[in-house]
């Protein structure tokens, strides 16, 4: 089982609000469609915020631990979301990938303690159907604070977890975590190996750019990748381009 997460960056142009790459977005259905064809099974596909979702967490001052109980700031970024996710499926089901959403904030919450709790039956039951279920970064409701974001990261962290991936790919605009001196670094077992070099995204990020994605993939078992659009269809053919994370 292979869980894939398309950078927002990637798809969106992520300094302009609410403004979609299509040829980015196409090369990468483009690269999904053809290793389904090739016999891909198994495979979840998550999708970052990039310049949807992000500003508009942003303006409501609405982050991973800052929440809101205004539900009209709720329904703008989950809205963008939405959006964003739609054009995701629509690429991919012209392609003949069996593309399906699933909406992170109707089925995800965070407990108390700010944990993510995020049932996967629903996942499950739509890969055992021959379906590429699609989730997306999104707000959820968080106990004590109103509703939170989720990083499309963290569910893919989750989701490897509960469904024991056997694969985890990160889509990004860079060829993989880069050190001081932009060279791809080839692998991170540990944070403070290359934490000097991690900053955040370059565009409005609420989500801790690539800092907060090492973080979050030296918490999962599997092996996961980092690496950039033109490595995508190498990765779902099984290499290990970029920087590995174990
Ligand atoms: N050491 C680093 N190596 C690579 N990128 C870095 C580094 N430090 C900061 N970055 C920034 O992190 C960005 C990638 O993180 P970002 O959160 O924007 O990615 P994404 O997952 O593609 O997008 P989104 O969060 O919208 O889904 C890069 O575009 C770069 O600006
Ligand atoms: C900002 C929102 C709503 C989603 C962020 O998801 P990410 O781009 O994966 O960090």
């Amino acid at each position: 089982m292979m869980v894939l997460k398309l950078g927002g960056s990637v798809i969106t142009e992520k300094e302009r609000p609410e403004t979609l790459d299509g040829e980015s977005l196409e090369r990468a259905a483009d690269a999904i469609a053809a290793a389904r064809a090739d016999g891909l099974d198994d495979l979840i596909v998550v999708h970052g915020g990039g310049s949807f979702g992000h500003h508009n967490a942003s303006e409501h001052g609405v982050s991973t631990t800052n929440g809101t109980h205004d539900a009209s700031a709720i329904l703008e970024i989950h809205g963008a979301m939405k959006t964003l996710n739609q054009f995701v499926l629509s690429r991919l089901v012209d392609r003949d990938v069996q593309a399906v959403p699933v909406h992170p904030f109707s089925t995800a919450h965070r407990d108390v303690e700010a944990r993510l709790e995020f049932p996967t039956e629903q996942v499950e039951t739509m890969l055992a159907e021959g379906f590429v279920p699609v989730l997306h970064g999104d707000v959820i409701a968080h106990s004590g604070a109103g509703a939170t974001v989720v990083s499309g990261d963290e569910l893919v962290a989750e989701l490897a977890r509960a469904l024991a991936a056997d694969r985890v790919g990160l889509c990004s605009t860079v060829p993989g975590v880069l050190d001081e001196n932009d060279a791809v670094v080839d692998r991170i077992s540990d944070f403070g190996s290359v934490a000097s070099a991690l900053g955040a995204s370059e565009a409005t990020d609420v989500t801790g750019g690539m800092a907060g994605k090492v973080r979050t993939l030296l918490d999962i078992d599997a092996e996961a990748s980092i690496f950039g659009l033109d490595a995508l269809r190498t990765f779902l053919d099984g290499s290990t381009p970029g920087t590995t994370i174990d």
